[in-house]
């Protein structure tokens, strides 16, 4: 509890304690979804932040959790330009397609080559940037060009670091997304409201980071996988596979089921694995994204105008369409 007799200098030292603490205990819980204490411990020292914060108001720092969820509400999204384009990828629908598309990258690239698989989750695609290890932006993709600055709400998903591990500049790419269980529950409260529910969790994910209000953001549920890293100088990684691990390490959350492969036959076995998994995953998945795992061949392999050469996505046919006929209502 904080108490009274607590000097300035002692409750400094108190509220840095419990921040650094408050955000081991937010990145087991909602990073590596291990939490190492009961919810009712970190609710105890989130509280005795806050009183802290409120006796001694110059202590709140920015990356305080207590700061996550901004009151204001805002006019609009400033537009802000990407410091490089986010591009889409292209699309296979078909096993003779991948073969194809290895088919190129081997005359792209020198020497030998593997993939790194990974799930492509259906959700909107977000930029995050973080300067000596603080977050300090946040934008869509908007048209690839030009995105939406929605900090104040991404700053209310808990499982995005408002600091990360290691106190790095750089920019990570991801995907954020609304769990199933979450879109159900919304549409289902949405329903009792007598409001619009939403198509997908795609459509969920994208209004409620779109919305003006961060309340609203801060009490749906988003999560996020992170895919790319924009390396500043001092990072040095040879490969995507590295890339996703220094992202874990900085305390950013990548998606676990990774695979690198040597071949592209292996890589078909994993599309068709996960094409079985797919109902089971906690989130929907649209394909699977194939990228060449060496940075050195991903830049000898380079761009179109709109994609890289370097990576396709096999996108799965659309899970069957569920129709859900509700109870008509006869008015009398
Ligand atoms: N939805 C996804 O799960 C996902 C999406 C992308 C991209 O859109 C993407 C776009 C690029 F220009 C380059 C790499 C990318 O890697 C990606 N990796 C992923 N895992």
């Amino acid at each position: 509890m904080a108490s009274f007799e607590m000097s300035f200098d002692e409750a400094k030292e108190r509220v840095e304690e419990l921040v650094s603490l408050l955000d081991q205990y937010s990145h087991e819980y909602y990073v590596l979804d291990q939490p190492s204490i009961p919810d009712e411990d970190y609710d105890k020292l989130y509280k005795e932040l806050s009183e802290l914060e409120e006796l001694y108001p110059t202590l709140i720092q920015n990356n305080s959790p207590t700061q996550r969820v901004g009151g204001a509400l805002l006019e609009g999204f400033e537009k802000v330009p990407h410091d490089s384009p986010m591009l889409s990828l292209d699309n296979a629908f078909s096993e003779e397609e991948l073969i194809a598309f290895d088919h190129r990258v081997s005359q792209l690239v020198s020497g030998p080559y593997t993939y790194h698989c990974e799930l492509k989750i259906d959700g909107l695609a977000v930029s995050l940037k973080y300067e000596e290890g603080r977050l300090v932006q946040a934008v869509t993709r908007g048209d690839g060009t030009v995105g939406e600055n929605v900090t104040a709400n991404v700053r209310t998903i808990k499982s995005i670091p408002l600091k990360l591990k290691e106190l790095l500049t750089l920019e990570a790419r991801g995907e954020i997304y609304m769990p199933k269980s979450s879109f159900i529950k919304l549409n289902e409260k949405r329903e009792e409201q007598g409001e619009a529910v939403f198509a997908n969790p795609r459509n969920a994910a994208a209004g409620t980071l779109r919305n003006l209000d961060p309340q609203v953001t801060a009490s749906r549920n988003l999560n996020v996988f992170l895919y790319s890293l924009n390396a500043s100088s001092k990072i040095s990684v040879s490969t995507q596979d590295e890339a996703l691990n220094l992202l874990d390490k900085v305390g950013l959350r990548t998606n676990p089921e990774r695979q690198v492969f040597s071949s592209i036959s292996d890589v078909l076995a994993f599309v068709e694995e996960y094409q079985e998994k797919r109902a089971t995953l906690p989130y929907e998945i649209d394909g699977i994204v194939i990228k060449v795992n060496e940075l050195d061949n991903q830049q000898k392999a380079g761009f179109t105008v709109k994609a890289p050469r370097w990576a396709i996505a096999f996108k799965f046919p659309a899970e069957e369409a569920k129709t859900v006929i509700r109870d008509i209502e006869w008015s009398v």
